[in-house]
């Protein structure tokens, strides 16, 4: 099979869809690999990485779009790309499409066989969802420590505090695994850290593994309430696969914080579960709503791309190995696991909660695959 690499587009996304050590494993199975030049240059590969490896360097995007079966991407196809997209070519990559309208249309239009990482499923949670919910999840305490600095614009607290004056309150509302790990980095931060979730079993997960110092509450509208109130920085990371993310922290409850806190929406690329919440970008991640100062970047990881490459790869990889060597029909029909992925084909939507979210009706997974 032919398979393309093209450089990301969206605005500071500097990850790559695949790696040197991938594209040995591909070319050794037989296939053939166009990487569009410069495409690893981010994540700190080369074009002479990529050919020692056997892959074909492609020095015109265009070209690397029109000879792709199966193209592998990092973020959904932004509005420049939607043209290079050809009927029957098989997308692999995060799509996000409940709240990118615009590019389930042009997947729709252009006849595109789409595979969303985030809705292939595991035998415990999401396997291609997990890895940059770690990078995010990781992240999220960072940059909301960085905005709480008052050069920022921020309350100016100091997320540990010191002895004598108290630590900054952080509360992450979904506890699963981007939530899990803004609450582990925030303890190390030396943050007082509340988590909220709706699913008690996790809540004794996370408490288990904590041992102390993390407080857990089940989630409902006046414990999030009160716990928005009283918090410095808000991490919000709730999670319906699918569909659009509820919109938990109402503008009510966020303007009861104290001015200059932060509310850093993991979550926005479902839609954001903060009632004020709109994308943002690496180049301009925040925006205030009153005295609250909110970030919103859709593709956090982006902005790690050494670490958040090589995670997304590790994860990728034996799901494109099965798309490769077996074409997407028979792969999906043989795991459906992988098959909880199609999002788009022959010009419909394939994900039922995809679907509700853009107000369509989904068509049935084994109509796609007898097509
Ligand atoms: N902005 C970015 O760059 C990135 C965003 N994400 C996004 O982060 C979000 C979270 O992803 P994961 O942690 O992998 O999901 P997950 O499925 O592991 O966790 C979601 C959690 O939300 C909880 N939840 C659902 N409804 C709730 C409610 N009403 N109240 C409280 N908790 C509730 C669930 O019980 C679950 O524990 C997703 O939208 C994902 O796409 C992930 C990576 C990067
Ligand atoms: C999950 C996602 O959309 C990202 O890592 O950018
Ligand atoms: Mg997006």
């Amino acid at each position: 099979m032919i398979i393309g690499v093209p450089t990301e587009v969206k605005n500071n996304e500097f990850r790559v869809a695949l790696t040197p050590a991938g594209a040995v494993d591909l070319t050794q199975r037989g296939h053939t690999v166009l990487i569009q030049s410069g495409a690893g240059e981010g994540s700190g590969f080369s074009d002479e990485d990529y050919r020692t490896a056997g892959a074909e360097l492609v020095p015109e995007v265009a070209d690397v779009w029109s000879r792709a079966e199966l193209v592998l991407k990092v973020k959904e196809p932004q509005a420049e790309e939607f043209p290079r997209m050809h009927e029957g070519q098989v997308l692999f990559t995060y799509l996000h499409l409940a709240a990118e309208p615009e590019c389930a249309a042009a997947l729709k239009e252009r006849g595109v066989t789409a595979i969303a990482y985030e809705t292939v499923t595991g035998p415990k949670g999401l396997p291609l969802l997990a890895p940059m919910s770690e990078v995010a999840g990781r992240l999220a305490p960072q940059v909301g420590a960085y905005h709480l600095m008052h050069s920022q614009g921020g309350s100016g607290m100091l997320i540990g505090g010191v002895p004598g004056a108290r630590a900054a309150k952080v509360v992450v509302v979904g506890g699963g695994k981007a939530g899990e790990q803004a609450a582990i980095i925030a303890m190390g931060m030396g943050a007082d850290v509340t988590v909220i979730d709706l699913n008690l079993e996790r809540l004794r997960e996370l408490s288990a593994m904590s041992a102390r110092g993390l407080t857990t509450l089940a989630s409902n509208t006046l414990t999030i309430a009160q716990e928005v109130a009283a918090a410095d920085m808000v991490i919000g990371s709730v999670l319906i696969p699918g569909a659009s993310a509820p919109k938990l922290v109402t503008r009510e409850m966020a303007a009861a914080m104290r001015p200059g806190s932060v509310l850093v929406d993991i979550a926005i690329d479902q839609g954001g579960c903060f009632e004020g919440s709109k994308p943002t970008t690496h180049a301009e991640p925040t925006f205030t709503v009153g005295e609250q100062i909110y970030y919103c970047v859709a593709n956090m990881p982006g902005a790690v791309p050494h670490t958040a490459t090589a995670a997304l790869t590790n994860a990728t990889l034996p799901y494109i190995f099965k798309l490769a060597d077996k074409g997407w029909k028979a792969a999906l029909a043989a795991d459906p696991h992988l098959a909880a992925g199609l999002n788009v084909h022959a010009g419909r939507l394939t994900h039922a909660p995809v679907a509700e979210a853009l107000g369509e009706e989904a068509m049935p997974l084994e109509a796609a695959l007898a097509d």
